[in-house]
C-alpha cells in the first residue's frame, strides 16, 4: 500500500514544471567532466576531512559537488558553498534549485536550496545547500565560530585569493583541530595554485614568540594526475621541533594529519574555445572594444550574446552611451543590441537582468567589470571580449590608504574570462591584445591581503576569537607592517582596547557589513548627544553604491547640471550635500525618475541607495542602535550638520588633510599632497581642513568624497 503511494506520489511530482526541469537539465549535468568523477569525490570525502579539487572552467564544480555529497552518510547537516561575489553566490543557487527540482530559498519552507548575501538572506530552515559569499560565512562565524550548522564547508574560486577567502581558509585549518565533530571542506578552482594549498593545510602551525613559522611537509604529491590522491602519499615531517615530532610519531597524530588531505583533478570541459588575439597592440582600447563588439555582432550568427570585460563602471556606462548610438545607425538586417552594464555596485535587480534571455532577434552585449570572470554562466554568451585589464586594490602603506589602480590583469584571470564562453556551446574568446602580451602576463594575481588595508582584516579576526593575530595560520602572511598599521588604526578608531584586546565597541563595528572606518560612524552617530543616525545611513548608503552623478561630458550638459545640482549642493561639502541628494529624492513620491533626469542624478543609483539604506536602517535597529524612529532631520539644520561631519571624522581621523601656505592640502598622516576630486562640491576651494572618504590616484593624488572640518574638531578627537 506504501509502496503504491509513493510510487503514485512520485508520479504525480515527475508532472510538475519543477520536476520536468530537473529531469531535462539532468541530460546536461550528465554530460559535464564532473559527472564521471562523483564516486572518487564520494570516497575522498568519506576517508579524508579536506579535498583540494582542481578542475578546467565549466567542468562542473560549483553546481555539481555539493549536489554529489549531500547524501553521505556525513552529511547531516547543511552544506555551506562561498563564493567571491554575491552575483555568482545568487546565480548558482538558483541554477542548482533547479537542477535538484526545489524552489529557491524562502519561497518555500520545502526548499533545499538558497542563498545569502550581504543584505540579504533567502534561506529557509529546510535549506541544505546554501551559497553565499565568504564575507557572510565570516559574519556567521560571530554567531558560532564552530560553524555548527555545517558538515561541509566549499571554499570556490580560492584562486582569487580575497582576503576574505585567506581568513576563511585560516579558520577553517583551526576549525578542523578544535571541532568536536568533523567538518569536511572542499577547496576548489579551476587556476588555483594546488601545492600551496595541499601544503597548507597539511602544515601545523607552530607558534614561536609572536610569529608564526610553519613546518612544510617534504616531497608533497604531485597532483596533476586525473586521479584523487590520498595526502598520505606524501611524506609528513610535520613539527618543527624534534620532541613534537617524536611525540606525534608515538601517538599516531601524524598518520591522521597526513591522512586527511586529498586532491583531485577533474579534466576537460564540455566545449571548445577559440582564442583570437590582437596581431598588435592597441593604443586605444575603447575604440578597438567598440570596433570588435560590432565586427562581432555584424559577423557571427544568433544566438550569440557577447560579454565585454572592462575596468569599471566609468567606462562601462561610456561605453554603453556609444553602443547604443552606433546600434541606432544599424540597418534593420541586423538583429537589435540590448546593453546591459553588470558592475558591483548597482541593484541587485539590475545585476540579475543580464541573466534573462534577450527578447526575439535580439543580441544582449554584457559590459562587466570582473565581478562576471570567476563562477557564473551567463545563459547565452557565446563570445567573450577582454580587454585585458582591471581595477585593483592597493595599499600604501605609507599613507595607510587603499587605492584602485587600473591593471594588467594575470594569466589566471585571463583564463577564468575565457571560460565565461563555451559553457553553453562552443564559444569563442577575443583577447584585445597580442599573444605575447598575454605570455607575459604573471601567474597569477597577488593576493589581496598583501596589497590592502589589512583593518577589517584584523577586526575580523580578533571578533572571532582569533587575538594573536600575528599567529593567524595564513597561506601567505601579510606584510608586518601593514598588520601593525592596521592594529593602530583599530586603536584609533577605539575598536581596540590599549592592550589589543577588541572593545565593545569593536565588537559592535565588527557586526556591521561596512568597513571599520564607515561602522565606527555609524555607531558615532548613535550617540545620544549626536542623534543624528538616520542622517549618516542615507550617506554611507550613498557611499556604498556607484556614484549617484551622473558623467557631464558635454559643455551645455555641464551647464545644466551645475544649475540643477546647485540646488542640492552645501558648502559643507559632499557628505551634506549627499544627505540633500538623498532626502529630496526621498521626498519626491510623484516621479523620481524624472526628478533624477532633471538633477542629472543616477535613478538607478539611488534605487540602490535606498535599498542600501532600508536594509541598513533594520540592521540598525536590530542592534539597537537606532531608537529614534522619526523622520530625518533636514540637511539645513546647521547644529546637524556640524554633528554629522564630526561623526565621519571619527571614522576617518586618518584621512585629514590641512590647508598649507602654497595653497595645498598635506595630509597629517603620511604627509602627502592631495587635491581636492574635481567631482567634489569644494572643489578649487580653500578651507582650514579637509577630511576624504577615498584616496584615488589618477594623474595626481585625490581625495573622493570630501567635506571641510574643522582643526579644532580634529584636535578633539586626536586628543
Ligand atoms: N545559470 C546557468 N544557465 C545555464 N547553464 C548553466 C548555468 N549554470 C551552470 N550551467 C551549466 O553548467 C556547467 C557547469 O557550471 P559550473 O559553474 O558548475 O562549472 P565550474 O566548473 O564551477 O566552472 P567555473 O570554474 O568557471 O566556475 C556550465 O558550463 C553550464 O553548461
Amino acid at each position: 500500500m506504501e509502496a503504491t503511494q509513493g510510487t503514485k506520489r512520485k508520479r504525480v511530482d515527475e508532472k510538475s514544471p519543477l520536476q520536468q526541469k530537473r529531469l531535462k537539465l539532468l541530460e546536461g549535468r550528465k554530460r559535464l567532466p564532473i559527472w564521471l568523477k562523483q564516486k572518487e569525490i564520494r570516497h575522498a570525502l568519506r576517508d579524508h576531512n579536506v579535498l583540494v579539487l582542481s578542475g578546467e572552467t565549466g567542468s562542473g564544480k560549483s553546481t555539481q559537488v555539493p549536489q554529489f555529497l549531500l547524501d553521505q552518510p556525513w552529511c547531516s547537516g547543511k552544506i555551506a558553498i562561498t563564493q567571491p561575489r554575491r552575483v555568482a553566490a545568487i546565480s548558482l543557487a538558483r541554477r542548482v534549485a533547479e537542477e535538484m527540482g526545489t524552489p529557491l530559498g524562502s519561497s518555500s519552507p520545502s526548499s533545499k536550496v538558497g542563498y545569502s548575501v550581504r543584505f540579504d538572506d533567502n534561506t529557509s530552515p529546510s535549506t541544505r545547500i546554501k551559497y553565499l559569499t565568504e564575507g557572510m560565512l565570516l559574519q556567521e562565524m560571530l554567531r558560532d565560530a564552530t560553524l555548527g550548522q555545517y558538515s561541509c564547508v566549499i571554499v570556490d574560486e580560492v584562486h582569487e585569493r580575497s582576503v576574505n577567502v585567506d581568513l576563511l581558509l585560516g579558520f577553517l585549518k583551526q576549525l578542523e583541530t578544535r571541532r568536536s565533530s568533523s567538518l569536511k571542506v572542499v577547496v576548489m578552482s579551476a587556476t588555483a595554485d594546488v601545492d600551496s594549498l595541499r601544503r597548507f593545510f597539511s602544515e601545523m602551525p607552530i607558534v614561536t614568540q609572536g610569529a608564526i613559522s610553519t613546518a612544510l611537509p617534504t616531497g608533497a604529491a604531485e597532483t596533476n594526475g586525473d586521479e584523487c590522491r590520498s595526502g598520505s602519499e606524501a611524506a609528513w615531517t610535520g613539527f618543527g621541533d624534534e620532541e613534537e615530532r617524536e611525540t606525534a610519531n608515538s601517538s599516531g597524530v601524524v598518520a591522521s594529519i597526513s591522512k586527511r588531505i586529498a586532491s583531485c583533478h577533474v579534466e576537460g570541459r564540455q566545449y571548445p574555445v577559440v582564442i583570437r588575439y590582437l596581431d598588435n597592440h592597441s593604443d586605444d582600447i575603447m575604440e578597438t572594444t567598440l570596433h570588435r563588439i560590432f565586427q562581432i555582432h555584424c559577423k557571427e550568427p544568433m544566438p550569440g550574446d557577447l560579454l565585454v570585460f572592462m575596468t569599471g563602471s566609468d567606462r562601462i556606462l561610456d561605453l554603453q552611451k556609444i553602443v547604443e548610438e552606433y546600434a541606432q545607425n544599424l540597418t534593420s538586417d541586423f538583429p537589435k543590441l540590448l546593453v546591459l552594464p553588470l558592475f558591483a555596485a548597482l541593484s541587485q535587480a539590475a545585476q540579475q537582468r543580464p541573466f534573462q534571455p534577450a527578447p526575439p532577434n535580439t543580441r544582449k552585449v554584457i559590459l562587466s567589470t570582473n565581478i562576471a570572470e570567476t563562477s557564473v554562466t551567463v545563459p547565452g554568451v557565446r563570445f567573450v571580449v577582454d580587454t585585458g585589464m582591471a581595477k585593483v586594490k592597493q595599499f600604501r602603506i605609507r599613507l595607510g590608504l587603499d587605492s584602485l589602480l587600473v591593471k594588467q590583469i594575470s594569466k589566471s584571470s585571463a583564463d577564468q574570462r575565457k571560460g565565461r564562453a563555451g559553457r553553453e556551446a562552443p564559444g569563442q574568446c577575443h583577447r584585445l591584445y597580442t599573444e605575447a602580451a598575454y605570455r607575459s602576463m604573471e601567474e597569477h594575481d597577488k593576493p589581496e591581503i598583501l596589497r590592502c588595508d589589512l583593518s577589517a582584516a584584523v577586526l575580523t579576526m580578533k571578533a572571532r576569537g582569533a587575538d594573536d593575530v600575528l599567529a593567524f595560520p595564513f597561506l601567505t602572511p601579510p606584510p608586518r607592517d601593514a598588520m601593525e598599521k592596521a592594529l593602530l588604526n583599530l586603536l584609533r578608531l577605539g575598536a581596540l582596547q590599549e592592550t589589543g584586546q577588541i572593545s565593545a565597541l569593536g565588537r559592535k563595528v565588527a557586526r556591521l557589513p561596512l568597513t571599520p572606518s564607515l561602522g565606527r560612524v555609524i555607531i558615532e552617530a548613535a550617540r545620544p548627544e549626536m542623534n543624528c543616525l538616520l542622517e549618516v545611513i542615507d550617506i554611507v548608503a550613498c557611499l556604498s553604491v556607484e556614484s549617484i552623478w551622473l558623467n557631464v561630458d558635454t559643455e551645455e550638459v555641464r551647464e545644466r547640471a551645475q544649475t540643477a545640482r546647485q540646488q542640492l549642493a552645501k558648502r559643507s561639502g559632499d557628505h551634506l550635500t549627499l544627505l540633500a541628494a538623498v532626502q529630496a529624492y526621498a521626498a519626491e513620491h510623484s516621479d523620481r525618475r524624472r526628478w533624477a533626469d532633471d538633477h542629472l542624478i543616477s535613478h538607478r543609483a539611488m534605487q540602490s541607495v535606498m535599498d542600501v539604506r532600508k536594509q541598513l536602517t533594520a540592521q540598525c535597529k536590530q542592534a539597537k542602535l537606532l531608537l529614534r524612529d522619526t523622520e530625518a532631520a533636514s540637511a539645513s539644520d546647521e547644529g546637524l550638520q556640524e554633528r554629522v561631519l564630526r561623526c565621519f571624522l571619527r571614522g576617518f581621523s586618518g584621512n585629514v588633510a590641512r590647508l598649507c601656505p602654497d595653497g595645498s592640502y598635506k595630509t597629517f598622516i603620511g604627509n602627502q599632497t592631495v587635491a581636492i576630486h574635481p567631482s567634489s562640491v569644494l572643489r578649487g576651494r580653500k578651507l582650514e581642513a579637509i577630511m576624504y572618504n577615498e584616496f584615488v590616484y589618477t594623474s595626481k593624488a585625490y581625495g573622493r568624497n570630501v567635506s571641510a572640518v574643522q582643526l579644532r574638531w580634529y584636535e578633539e578627537i586626536i586628543g
